[in-house]
């Protein structure tokens, strides 16, 4: 009997029967389609870094870059100079300006801030007036001429921005190595060749140094080893070191995906990290990420515990990443992912307890604890841990790992024992594709 749609075709409607043997084709063409994607996706392991801005995402990005492509990290070397530089003038200018500040409300009988003191800043500030002024030309140099939304200034990296040099040529006459740097960055250079001396006086003033010690001045975290290093980043044919280029600090804009081919076990996989942008106002970015990630390398900066976030000063930096890590816990679209946490910056944290900072100031809760750093570290731990217990699908394991994304060597290291463990992880889950 003639089904209802059949009899209400009209006569004239074209017959789509198609042939057996054109049928046949589509279908195969689809089935190596498809087995086409399942091969690639088998092949592609996909990770999130995630965590707070400055926690260290683009800086385990560069670790992974130099042991998996060592090449493509060669080949930008150049492309961190201007950002060297811009990291010096940023730091000269953060100096002189919180100076100026604690200036206009000096004291009488502060031994820091005496007539001499103002009078020789002066003298330093006028000299390194023109270098300051280089800093917001340099940073739109940098971004490429795009500026933040909202107004924040600083510089920042977008995708394929090594590529956004204006003039990578090489002429003749220069050094093998040696590549022509964009227009502000050469005289950004120059001004900081220029001002060597006052650089490195301003930066070793006592007045300086004890306001840095005392936090009435406070820089980002790679400053000091930037201005320590001033004479030898001045040369004329100077190249980042790798250690320079880890510590160089630039924002992340958005979402930038780096891919490496590494093989394992015979096989060869496509790596792709994705570097996220940990402010706040860039967290909506992350998004359209979640569904395809086989892992996520949570990154934890455990020093900040004395920090304060940029984006809102009343927000402790550590109470901050422990609210990002319960939400990424709690998400059901992560709930079969694998968790990687990484309490990084444990050198500074090292560093700020020697120093004699106490946790119990910043962290009532730390209460009478010592303040050493087996004990800060357990502690700090104990909180992550515990949060996963608490948000998370119990069958989700969480690995943690204590990290100083400074140190090549032991970075490198868990670099590989964690890949190894994302790789198993991704295998269970293809092999049910
Ligand atoms: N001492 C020390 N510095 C670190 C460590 N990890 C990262 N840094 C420095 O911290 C700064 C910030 O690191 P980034 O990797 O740029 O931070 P991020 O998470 O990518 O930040 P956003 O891109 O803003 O989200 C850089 O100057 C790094 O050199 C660490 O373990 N120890
Ligand atoms: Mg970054």
């Amino acid at each position: 009997m003639a089904s209802k749609n059949s009899r209400r075709r009209p006569s004239s409607a074209p017959n789509l029967t198609m042939p057996s043997e054109v049928s046949e084709r589509i279908d195969e063409e689809l089935k190596r389609e498809a087995a086409l994607l399942r091969e690639q996706k088998r092949k592609e392991i996909q990770v999130l870094l995630l965590g707070q801005a400055e926690s260290g995402k683009s800086t385990l990005q560069k670790q992974f870059q130099l042991l998996y492509a060592q090449q493509s990290l060669e080949s930008e070397r150049p492309s961190w100079r201007p950002a060297v530089y811009f990291n010096i003038i940023k730091a000269v200018r953060m100096i002189l300006s919180e100076l100026e500040y604690e200036f206009s409300a000096r004291t009488e009988g502060n031994p820091y801030t005496t007539d001499e003191v103002v009078a020789e800043i002066n003298r330093l500030r006028s000299a390194l007036l023109p270098l300051v002024a280089i800093e917001d030309s340099l940073a739109s140099e940098i971004n490429g001429g795009v500026s933040i939304p909202g107004g924040r200034s600083g510089a920042f990296v977008r995708s394929g921005w090594q590529n956004l040099r204006p003039d990578n040529g090489q002429s003749v006459s220069e050094p093998r190595g040696f590549v022509k740097l964009p227009e502000t960055a050469n005289i950004a250079a120059k001004a900081i060749s220029r001002s060597t001396v006052d650089i490195t006086a301003l930066w070793q003033h006592r007045t300086v140094q004890r306001f840095i010690e005392d936090k009435t001045i406070r820089l980002d975290e790679s400053a000091a080893f930037f201005l320590t290093h001033v004479d030898r980043i001045s040369e004329p044919g100077y190249l980042p070191t790798t250690d320079d280029i880890l510590r160089v600090r630039l924002r992340t804009l958005g979402v930038i995906e780096h891919n490496f081919a590494v093989a394992t076990g015979g096989k060869a996989y496509n790596w792709r990290l994705f570097d996220v942008g940990g402010a706040r106002g860039q967290r909506q970015a992350w998004v359209p990420y979640f569904d395809d990630a086989v892992s996520i390398i949570f990154l934890a900066p455990i020093s900040a515990f004395d920090q304060y976030l940029e984006e809102d000063a009343k927000v402790n930096r550590i109470d901050d990443s422990l609210q990002l890590f319960t939400m990424i816990c709690q998400n059901k679209i992560f709930k079969d992912v694998h968790l990687v946490l990484m309490l990084n910056k444990t050198d500074l944290l090292k560093k700020k307890l020697a120093a004699g900072i106490r946790i119990r100031k910043y962290i009532t809760s730390y209460s009478d604890r010592p303040n050493t750093y087996e004990a800060a570290a357990s502690y700090f731990r104990s909180h992550f841990v515990h949060s996963h217990r608490k948000h998370s699908d119990a069958n989700r394991s969480l690995y943690y790992h204590f990290t100083s994304m400074l140190d090549v060597k032991a970075t490198q290291k868990i670099i590989v024992d964690v890949g190894e463990s994302i790789l198993q992880k991704h295998i269970k889950r293809v092999g049910l594709i």
